[in-house]
């Protein structure tokens, strides 16, 4: 592969949302421009950069920021003296309901969802950051419960089990720290999956490999090329926010994230226009939206989507018949897996979201403690423990405190995981 060519590949950059109103705002109130920008034109990146100017950068900008707004969900704020959190002012629960009837609970649809797994083999897919884990201010600290860990140990000695994160592979095992589990990092672009003949055949990079336990297994990494410039973008990107005050740039080996989420919003514009600069000088990189986090990635045909069938493949689990994938998360990038079940009929995508959201999941949860009763209870389907009844029981409770009379309708209650 040509990393210096200008050939512009078939996967495009996520089209932006524009928001006419706002068209119309001069390039000069952006906090950065072209003109003073510091990035240096590093080894892997390509000359004569594009420049951008006047109303397309206004559109780029306003683009720019509507975007970096549009992928980050209400903030929730905790109530003091009690263990729930209450979403900001502009939800609106009867249209959070009318959602619903689109994207029904997984919980509620439990037994639909177990029936249609009768003599089926489910595989589950977990992503990791606001399914597993809860979303929180520090990258570093989105730590898993102790329960959360021994469900899904428990769910992969029945069904074999992945988690398919942005992160990178090493940085996602530390977290979840299972050994009988598979994982693909990087937005799926570093998989380390069972071994397979038909696999090695149909993707001649792979690498067999060994774990610390000797056991073989198979590596998959199809951005490999791009890591010397995913490694120089990374130190240009530490470099260009270093003087934001918030802002917070991972390396995670094939991609690289830059968090706005401790950002002032009017400091958004000027993050988000600093990293499309750089990604000037990189025809062969683009970016994407994650949850206050703009996501720098290799122009290459793989996502999310492509790792589930990666990983079925691999399991040998392709015979769509027999088999039942389960996909649960709740991200953009998790789409892509999400579209890859709908589309081949197969499995179901489960989008954790506590707000409304178009998705091509089939069904929903509202936060990472939803998951934990329902991957309880598709484990339960097998062990009865904790029980469906009790499970139910307690859902129920929720939701009449939910609905409770002092209830605010400009809000919601969230619970903390109780997990
Ligand atoms: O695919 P995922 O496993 O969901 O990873 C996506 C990104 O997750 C992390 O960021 C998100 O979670 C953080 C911790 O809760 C939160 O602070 C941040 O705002 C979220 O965007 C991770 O840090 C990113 O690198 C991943 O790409």
């Amino acid at each position: 592969m040509d990393l210096k060519s200008s050939h512009v590949s078939p996967v495009l950059t996520d089209p932006v949302p524009v928001n006419k109103s706002r068209l119309r705002m001069h390039s000069s109130l952006l906090a950065y421009s072209q003109q003073d920008s510091p990035v240096t034109p590093g080894k892997y990146s390509r000359s004569g950069s594009r420049k951008s100017t006047g109303s397309v950068d206004d559109v780029r900008s306003n683009g720019l920021l509507d975007a970096m707004k549009a992928s980050s969900p209400p903030r929730k704020k905790l109530l003091k003296g009690s263990s729930a959190q209450v979403a900001s002012i502009d939800f609106d629960i009867e249209d959070y309901y009318t959602w619903m009837l689109e994207y029904p609970s997984a919980l509620d649809s439990f037994e639909k969802i177990i029936d249609l797994a009768q003599n089926k083999q489910i595989a589950m897919f977990l992503d990791y950051d606001g399914t597993l884990s809860p979303i929180v201010d520090d990258p570093d600290c989105a730590f898993m419960s102790e329960s959360m860990r021994t469900t899904v140990r428990s769910v992969a000695s029945y069904f074999p089990t992945a988690i398919i994160s942005g992160r990178s592979r090493d940085k996602v095992f530390d977290f979840v720290k299972l050994t009988e589990l598979y994982y693909a990092g990087s937005h799926g672009m570093d998989i380390i999956g069972p071994v397979s003949e038909t696999l090695s055949k149909n993707h001649p990079n792979c690498i067999k490999s060994t774990d610390h336990e000797g056991k073989e297994l198979t590596l998959f990494q199809p951005a490999r090329e791009f890591l010397p410039m995913v490694d120089e973008v990374f130190r240009t990107l530490v470099e260009i926010t270093k003087d934001i005050q918030g802002a917070k740039v991972e390396n995670h080996k094939f991609c690289v994230s830059v968090h706005y989420r401790n950002v002032e919003e009017n400091s958004w514009t000027t993050i988000g226009q600093r990293v499309h600069d750089v990604l000037q000088n990189y025809p062969r990189l683009r970016s994407t939206y994650g949850r206050k986090v703009l996501e720098v990635r290799p122009v290459v045909d793989w996502n999310k989507g492509k790792a589930v069938e990666f990983l079925l493949e691999s399991l040998g689990l392709n015979d769509s018949d027999n088999v039942l994938p389960i996909y649960i998360g709740d991200d953009k990038t998790d789409e892509d897996a999400f579209k890859v079940l709908r589309d081949s009929n197969r499995g179901y995508g489960i989008l954790v979201s506590s707000v409304r959201k178009e998705s091509n999941a089939f069904y929903s949860l509202r936060d990472p403690s939803e998951n934990y009763k329902t991957i309880s209870m598709l484990r339960a389907g097998h062990e009865i423990s904790p029980t469906l009844s009790e499970l139910e029981e307690t859902r129920k409770k929720e939701w009449k405190e939910v609905n409770a009379k002092d209830y605010n309708m400009n809000s919601i209650l969230f619970y903390t995981p109780t997990t």
